[in-house]
This record gives C-alpha cells, structure tokens and sequence, in this order.
C-alpha cells in the first residue's frame, strides 16, 4: 500500500517557495531518512509528507492512516505533568485505564524518565521533554510516524532505546524521519532522501548494517585470540585486546571470555 504519493508538489508560504518539484512515492513499511544542511528543507518535506503542510501545487495523494508527528522541539510551557499529559494523550488515541498506566510506567523506565513522571513538564528538560513527546507518540501504536530530527537533546543511552523501541515497535510500519546522525540512518533507514534547498536531489535504498558490538578485555598477547567468534581484533598494549563482533554474536564471545576467566572491560555498540 502507498503511504504518499506526490506528483511535482510544491509548497509556498509567504510568497516564498520552500519545497519544489517533490515527486516521491513512499509504501507502507518504509523506513525513510530525510538528509540535508540546515535550512534545505527537510522539516518542511516532512511536514509537506504528513499533511502537516498542505500543498501549495502539484498534487499530493495520502494514504487514510493513524499518523503520530514528534516535532523538532516539544511545546513549550505545558502546565500538566508528565503522567498527566501522557494519559491525556494516551485516552486521545483510544488507550484506556490499567494498559495505559501500565504502558506509560513501561516507557518512563525504558527512557529512564520515572523521577520526572510527577514534574510538571513546563520544569522538565529539554530531553525529558523530547522523551514525552516520543512516548506520546509510540503510546498511539501509529501505522506512520514522523519524526523531526528525533535524536536532539538526547544522551546516549536514550538515542538507543529510542532505535531499539522503534525497531521493536514499528515492524511493518512507516518511519519518515528527519536527521543529521548517521546512527540513525545505519540503523533504522532502508532509505535515504537527501533534500538541498527545498528540492529531493537523492533517493537512494541503503543496505542496512548489521549491529556491531566492542568487546574490551584483559587478554595477554601471547594468548590466541584468533579462535574467537569476532569479526576483527586490535591489540591496545600488551594485555588489552579490543574486539569487534556481530551483536548476534555477542553473547557467545562473552560466555567464552568469562569461561576463560578474562577480564572485560567494556562492551557497548560500535558506531
Ligand atoms: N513556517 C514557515 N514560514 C516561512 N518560512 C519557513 C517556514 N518553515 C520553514 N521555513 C523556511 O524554509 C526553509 C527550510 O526550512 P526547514 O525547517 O524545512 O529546513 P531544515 O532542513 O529542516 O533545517 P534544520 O536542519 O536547520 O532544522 C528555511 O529557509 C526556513 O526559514
């Protein structure tokens, strides 16, 4: 099924053109990056693909589908706090009493917001509140959610579990996200669409990534490293092995270590 459909759809606002000559077809399933310098037009070609901007010329057709749209920047100086909006927002969208709570307290622990569930969210942070707007959107189960550069204001941590939930949660669904860190188009984009002032100059279809993890550990050097499932290794001194492995290998590379008594020293996700 179509998403959207644009054909030559332009849009205008004050007398100036932002986006020109947009004709793209995107289907249900895609998970679509929008690239490009600040000011080329990839908050616009969002807002254009949503409906969120109508079209000024052309012709845009949209698939009739619950849409979820995290902006850029969360609203400012909303009085309610954070579990107030959330049920707010969630009984909006047909989530109702225990499931609800029981969602929003599941998705205040995954991005680590509980202590901040009772602030109003006009005294949160900036990425607290990106949080909620993120949960906000997630708790109505979208079949196509746009994302305006969704990564800002977070810290690490969060940038993954945000790419973790949307890889678990989205499966089949439409993602059209705009984005300036290559994380999140390795991780999440099948494709790319890379926008320069305000006209789609690329279109391209990615091979994604397989995840890699780093392995950090205490192995003397003398010691066979070559018999262990990773992908590649480098030696940091004489004790200090790092080691690149598939994140489906992980586990197993671990157990090994730990079986041989070795000392790891860290693990986290290669970039
Ligand atoms: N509501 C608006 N009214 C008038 N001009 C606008 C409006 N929204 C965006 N523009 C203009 O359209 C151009 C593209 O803006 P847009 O926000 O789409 O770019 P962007 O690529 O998302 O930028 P950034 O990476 O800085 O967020 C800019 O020149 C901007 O000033």
């Amino acid at each position: 099924m179509k998403i959207i459909e644009a054909n030559v759809a332009g849009k205008q606002m004050n007398g100036n053109f932002l986006l020109h000559d947009i004709s793209i077809s995107i289907n249900q399933g895609e998970k679509v990056a929008i690239i490009g310098h600040n000011g080329s037009g990839k908050s616009s070609l969002l807002k254009l693909i949503g409906g969120i901007f109508e079209y000024s010329s052309g012709d845009i057709k949209r698939a009739k589908i619950k849409t979820a749209y995290v902006p850029e920047h969360f609203p400012e100086n909303i009085r309610f706090k954070m579990q107030e909006y959330l049920l707010l927002m969630g009984k909006m969208s047909g989530g109702q009493g225990d499931e609800l709570s029981k969602q929003i307290s599941a998705y205040a622990k995954s991005f680590d917001i509980e202590e901040f569930l009772h602030t109003p969210l006009k005294n949160c942070s900036k990425g607290t509140k990106q949080k909620a707007g993120i949960i906000q959107a997630l708790l109505m189960d979208p079949e196509l959610l746009l994302l305006d550069e969704p990564l800002t204001g977070l810290d690490e941590m969060a940038q993954l579990e945000l790419v973790n939930q949307l890889e678990s949660k989205m499966g089949n669904n439409t993602i059209i996200f705009t984005v300036h860190e290559s994380m999140l188009i390795d991780r999440l984009a099948d494709r790319v669409l890379t926008i320069k002032n305000g006209r789609i100059v690329d279109d391209s279809i990615m091979t994604k990534k397989e995840k890699q993890m780093v392995i950090k550990a205490v192995i003397p050097k003398h010691l066979q490293v070559q018999g262990l499932p990773c992908i590649s290794y480098e030696f940091m001194d004489e004790n200090i092995v790092e080691m690149t492995v598939l994140s489906a290998d992980s586990n197993k590379l671990l157990k090994e270590l730990l079986e041989q008594d070795y000392f790891i020293l860290e693990l986290r996700e290669k970039r």
